[in-house]
Parts: C-alpha cells; sequence; structure tokens
C-alpha cells in the first residue's frame, strides 16, 4: 500500500459564485510555495473571463468545462482530468508536480468531488484531500446563507474559511455572518483576505499529512476544543463528555480577521449560544470523547449502521479512537456516508487517550449518535455472547 504522505495532496478551493475564489487563486499559484502546484478549474458552463487573469500566470493549469448535469459531468470530468495529468505533466518519466488544486465552480456540492478521491478505484490510490478551503463573502455571505443551501454545505465542510471583500462589509454584516459561522462550522480557522491576499501556508496542509511527511498534527485537524461549550460541562455518567456547538475563539491568531468587535466578544452582547441556530441551517457541530476503550468489533459495525441511516445527514466527522487492544490510536474521517479507511497513528499525540470524535452535521443531533453509540455498547456483548 502507499504510504499516506506519498499520494498526491489535493486542496479543493470551494465557495459560492462570486465568492472570490478565483480571485485567491490568481494570488496563489504566483506564490513560490505553489510552484509545484497543478491548478485545476472546474467550470461549469461559461468561462469566466476573470479565469484567464489565472491562465496568465502559471503554466501548470488545467481548465475543465463541463455541461450537462452538474454533479455528474463535474465528477467524471474530473476523474478523468487526475487520470490524466500524472502523464500530461510528466517530462522523462518525472512528474512535474506535487500538488493539485481544484476551484471547483461555485455551485459544486463538494461532496461528490470528496467521495471521487476518496473511493475512486483509481483516483484513491494516488491521491488525497488535504483540506477543503471555503470563500465566503463578508458583505453578500449572509444573503447567500439564507438563499442557497448547497453554500451552508461548502462552508460547513471547510478545513478553512476564507471570509473576502471585508472592504465592502458592515460592522453589522460581518459581526451577524461570523456569529452564523460559528454554529456552521466552529472549527475551522478563518483568515481575513483582502483581493485574494492569503499566506500558502494557510491554505495547504490542512490535512493529517503533510507533503514534507512531518508527524500527523492531530491536534490542529481535530479542533476539539473548538466545539467545548461556553458553560462549563460536568463529566456525564455514561462515560461520554459532551460538547456542542460553539466557538471558544481561542488565543492563537486563527480567528485574525483584524476587527475586534463582535466575533470575540460572543456572549456578552444579549445572545446565548444557542442562537447560532436560530437560521435555521440545520447544521449541528458538535465533539464527544469515550473514555474507555472502544471494542473493535464494535466500530465498524457502529459506524455502518450511523452511516446507513444518517450518513447523508454526516457532512464531515473526524476522529481519533482508543481501540481496545491497539496501544496506539486509529484516525478515521469520513465526508457524508463515505469513510477514509482508518489510519493507525504511530503514538498518542499526547496524554489524553480518550477517544474523541467530531461531527459535522445536518439535522442530526449529538443525542442521536450517542444513542447509538450506547446501543452498541449495550448490546454487542451480549449478542456475541449469545452467538458463542
Ligand atoms: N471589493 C472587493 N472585491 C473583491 C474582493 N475579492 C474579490 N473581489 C471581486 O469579486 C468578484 C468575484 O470574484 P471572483 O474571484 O471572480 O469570484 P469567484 O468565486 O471565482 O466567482 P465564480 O467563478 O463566478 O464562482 C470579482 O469582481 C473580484 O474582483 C475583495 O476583497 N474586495
Amino acid at each position: 500500500m502507499t504510504p499516506k504522505s506519498s499520494l498526491i495532496p489535493v486542496t479543493l478551493l470551494t465557495g459560492f459564485l462570486g465568492s472570490g475564489k478565483t480571485t485567491v487563486l490568481s494570488h496563489l499559484v504566483r506564490q513560490p510555495e505553489l510552484a509545484d502546484a497543478l491548478v485545476i478549474i472546474n467550470e461549469f458552463g461559461e468561462m469566466a473571463l476573470d479565469h484567464l487573469l489565472v491562465a496568465h500566470s502559471t503554466e501548470n493549469l488545467v481548465m475543465e468545462m463541463s455541461s450537462g448535469c452538474l454533479c455528474c459531468t463535474i465528477r467524471g470530468d474530473l476523474v478523468q482530468t487526475l487520470r490524466d495529468i500524472t502523464w500530461r505533466f510528466s517530462r522523462g518519466g518525472q512528474r512535474q508536480f506535487r500538488r493539485v488544486l481544484i476551484e471547483t465552480t461555485g455551485l459544486a456540492d463538494p461532496a461528490p468531488i470528496i467521495h471521487t478521491l476518496m473511493t475512486h478505484p483509481q483516483i484513491a490510490p494516488k491521491y488525497r484531500l488535504d483540506g477543503i478551503v471555503t470563500t465566503v463573502d463578508l458583505a453578500a455571505g449572509m444573503h447567500t446563507l439564507d438563499s442557497h443551501p448547497e453554500a451552508v454545505k461548502q462552508a460547513a465542510m471547510a478545513d478553512a474559511l476564507l471570509l473576502t471583500k471585508d472592504d465592502l462589509a458592515t460592522d453589522a454584516q460581518r459581526t451577524a455572518l461570523l456569529r452564523r459561522l460559528d454554529g456552521i462550522n466552529p472549527a475551522a480557522p478563518r483568515w481575513t483576505v483582502s483581493n485574494g491576499e492569503i499566506a500558502p501556508a494557510k491554505v495547504l496542509d490542512l490535512g493529517l499529512f503533510s507533503v514534507q511527511g512531518k508527524a500527523p498534527d492531530v491536534e490542529r485537524w481535530l479542533r476539539e476544543e473548538a466545539y467545548a461549550e461556553s458553560a462549563p460541562h460536568g463529566h456525564a455518567h455514561d462515560g461520554l463528555d459532551h460538547h456542542q456547538g460553539h466557538h471558544d475563539h481561542g488565543d492563537d491568531d486563527r480567528h485574525r480577521h483584524g476587527h475586534a468587535h463582535g466575533h470575540e466578544h460572543d456572549g456578552h452582547d444579549g445572545h446565548d449560544h444557542h442562537d447560532v441556530n436560530r437560521h435555521d441551517d440545520h447544521i449541528r457541530a458538535f465533539c464527544f470523547a469515550v473514555d474507555d476503550p472502544i471494542p473493535e468489533e464494535m466500530l465498524p459495525a457502529w459506524l455502518d449502521v450511523l452511516m446507513a441511516f444518517v450518513g447523508s445527514n454526516i457532512l464531515r466527522v473526524k476522529g481519533i479512537l482508543n481501540v481496545e487492544g491497539h496501544e496506539a490510536p486509529i484516525v478515521v474521517h469520513g465526508v457524508q456516508h463515505i469513510f477514509h479507511p482508518p489510519v493507525p497513528l504511530p503514538a498518542w499525540p499526547g496524554e489524553d487517550r480518550r477517544s474523541r470524535l467530531v461531527f459535522i452535521t445536518r439535522d442530526v443531533d449529538r443525542e442521536a449518535i450517542e444513542a447509538t453509540f450506547q446501543a452498541f455498547r449495550q448490546v454487542l456483548p451480549q449478542a456475541l455472547e449469545r452467538a458463542a
């Protein structure tokens, strides 16, 4: 099997129509860190004029023009392109790029593209998803999220959020949007981006594995603390720790968006943290931890049932698991009903040996997920005993 770190990392740049993807891309491709990147623009319908800007700045560019059914053709074209580029962009048998950046059409649901990367028999063995980067327009974002569920999904699935057009946003727009993003995606770092200017390091190597083969940074990847409740919560008697919902805003620079208002002042302005779902985005973000090691036979059974019944509404799940009989942790990562094969890590990243899973779902509450977990935990030993 190819080691994870040697697969070609793919960054997905998504965001609603006009939210600033191409502007970000035009900036990124000019940076030396991206000299070894191949850019695929997955455009639907008419080519936007501003894409020519990108085309002038790099030779490593593939334009895909799709028409037909949005999700089917985009997926098919992408498979074709990802298959072809390894020989199209090779010289003397050497591949001329080390990473891929895909700009998706603003209307696309990112899930099918991610599934292709994770499961397609010719793609999954060569590529790995490095991260989903989503642009959100600070001025028009609220309206877009209200009107387009796919834009909510793009924001919910992101590993990093790029907040664009700060110069056009009023304080009220900015505050309202940031608060809404707290509910949709509390863990993704947010960066304010003016006219596309973003440091490549903020959008690359967002996955567990880096191009340089560095040790995986599980804490940064999981960001479990971002899901912690603002009010302290006692340790639950059922062996699960419950965290739901909201940013602690940290004291790192992940939220450095250049404004002291709003985002940092949550909880002091009359809104409590339950308010974050008031727009009825149906999005839930939560984490739960399990104290005791999980029986090995329980894990696939539980995940299978969960995925079968609510998989399409589990937008993202990431976890580090303590599995019985394993010294080191096992990492899992899923998008909707598709799970990456579990990856064993060489060692625990810190003292905390609990299993921790973070979920971003649509209309699936923490309680439902925990109830299935508890049910499996109680029923499985009995079932195994009976079968013996
Ligand atoms: N004022 C302002 N305009 C911006 C900024 N970033 C991008 N724009 C403008 O917003 C418009 C849309 O930006 P694009 O980068 O084309 O957006 P896109 O998401 O690629 O759009 P589609 O390809 O249509 O999905 C362009 O006219 C940009 O010049 C910004 O920070 N401030």
